[in-house]
C-alpha cells in the first residue's frame, strides 16, 4: 500500500545549503537540448534544476541550436556538444552530478547515442519524454542498461508509460511498482495523481497537485526539479517524491491559468515556505 506524499517523508534528506559551502558543493546538472526548433523543453528543465538549488546547470546543445539557446539563457550555462563521444568526455568530470535527458530531445541517431552514453556513465539520471519513447522498440535492452546503471529516475506520463510497458495493465500503483522492478529504475508515473515506485518496492502516491499543471512543458519542469535535487546528492527515490510534491505545490501556488514558465516563481515560493516552516 502506498504512502501519501508529504514533506515529512523526505525533508531530512532534502538538500540544504551549508553556511560555508560553494556552488560546486551544490552539484552540477546537465540537460540535453534538442535541435534548433526544439529547445524550450530543455531550458524549462534547466531553469527548474537551478531553481531547486543545483549549484550549476549547463544545457548541452547540438551546435546548430547553440545560438537559439544562447539567446534565452543567463544563469543557466551553455555548451555545444556535437555527439555521444563529446558528451561522454564531459561526463568524465566527476563534478557533474546528474544529467537530465528527454524533454524535446527528438529521436535522431545522435540523440539516441547521447542517451546511450549517459546510461554508460555513473552519474544520476532523469530520463523523460523522448528519452523514454526512443526505447519503446527495444525496451528489454533499455531495462538491462538501467538495471546496471542503478541511479535513474524515469518520469513517464501515461502515453509514454504504455509505450515502454505495453503489457502492464490494472491499477496505477501496481503498474508503477511492476515497472520499477522490471526496469531497475525509480518510476514516476505522472498524472492527476502521480505514483513514485522504487525497484525495491517502496511506493508513494502524490495527491498534492492541481489540474492547472496539465499544460505544455509542466512535465519538463518536473524532470528538472527531480534532477536538480539529485544533483545536490538526494537519492533517486527521495528526489522523485520531493520533486513531485514541490512541483504540485508550485502549481497550487500559481493557481488558475498557470503556464510552465510560471512554475519557476511558484517553486521559489514553495521552497521559501518549506524552509521557513520545515516539517517536524
Ligand atoms: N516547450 C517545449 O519545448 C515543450 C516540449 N515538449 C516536448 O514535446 C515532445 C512531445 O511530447 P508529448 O508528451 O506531447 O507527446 P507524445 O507524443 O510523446 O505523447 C503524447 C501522446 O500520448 C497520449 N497520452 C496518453 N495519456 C497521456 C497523458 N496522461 N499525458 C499526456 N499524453 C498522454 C496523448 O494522447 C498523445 O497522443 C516531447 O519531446 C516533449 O518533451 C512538451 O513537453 C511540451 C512543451
Ligand atoms: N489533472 C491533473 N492534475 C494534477 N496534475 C496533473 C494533471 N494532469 C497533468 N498533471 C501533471 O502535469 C505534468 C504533465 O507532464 P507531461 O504530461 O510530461 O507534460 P509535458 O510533456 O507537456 O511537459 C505531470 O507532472 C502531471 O502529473
Amino acid at each position: 500500500m502506498a504512502a501519501i506524499n508529504s514533506p515529512s517523508l523526505w525533508w531530512k534528506a532534502f538538500p540544504k545549503p551549508s553556511d560555508d559551502g560553494h556552488k560546486y558543493d551544490r552539484g552540477h546538472a546537465l540537460v540535453l537540448s534538442g535541435g534548433a526548433a526544439q529547445t524550450g523543453g530543455a531550458r524549462l528543465a534547466a531553469q527548474a534544476a537551478l531553481r531547486v538549488g543545483a549549484g550549476l546547470v549547463t544545457v548541452m546543445s547540438p551546435p546548430s541550436a547553440v545560438i537559439v539557446n544562447a539567446s534565452h539563457l543567463t544563469a543557466v550555462m551553455l555548451r555545444a556538444v556535437a555527439d555521444a563521444d563529446e558528451l561522454a568526455a564531459v561526463m568524465d568530470d566527476q563534478r557533474i552530478t546528474c544529467a537530465i535527458a528527454g524533454p524535446a530531445l527528438g529521436f535522431s541517431k545522435t540523440a539516441r547515442a547521447k542517451v546511450d552514453a549517459l546510461l554508460r556513465c555513473r552519474q544520476k539520471l532523469v530520463l523523460d519524454a523522448d528519452a523514454l519513447t526512443m526505447h519503446a522498440e527495444a525496451s528489454d535492452a533499455f531495462f538491462s542498461k538501467l538495471g546496471s546503471h542503478g541511479l535513474a529516475v524515469l518520469t513517464p506520463h501515461e502515453g509514454e508509460f504504455k509505450r515502454l510497458f505495453p503489457d502492464l495493465d490494472g491499477p496505477r500503483e501496481a503498474r508503477a511498482a511492476h515497472a520499477a522492478k522490471r526496469s531497475g529504475a525509480v518510476v514516476t508515473l505522472k498524472g492527476a495523481e502521480t505514483i513514485v515506485a522504487s525497484p525495491k518496492g517502496s511506493i508513494v502516491r502524490n495527491e498534492h497537485a492541481t489540474p492547472w499543471l496539465a499544460t505544455a512543458g509542466s512535465g519538463d519542469v518536473l524532470a528538472g526539479v527531480i534532477g536538480g535535487l539529485m544533483a545536490q546528492g538526494m537519492e533517486p527515490f527521495d528526489a522523485a517524491c520531493a520533486g513531485v510534491w514541490l512541483h504540485g505545490d508550485a502549481g497550487r501556488r500559481c493557481g488558475p491559468a498557470l503556464i510552465s514558465e510560471d512554475l519557476d516563481a511558484g517553486l521559489r515560493r514553495s521552497l521559501a515556505a518549506l524552509f521557513e516552516t520545515p516539517p517536524t
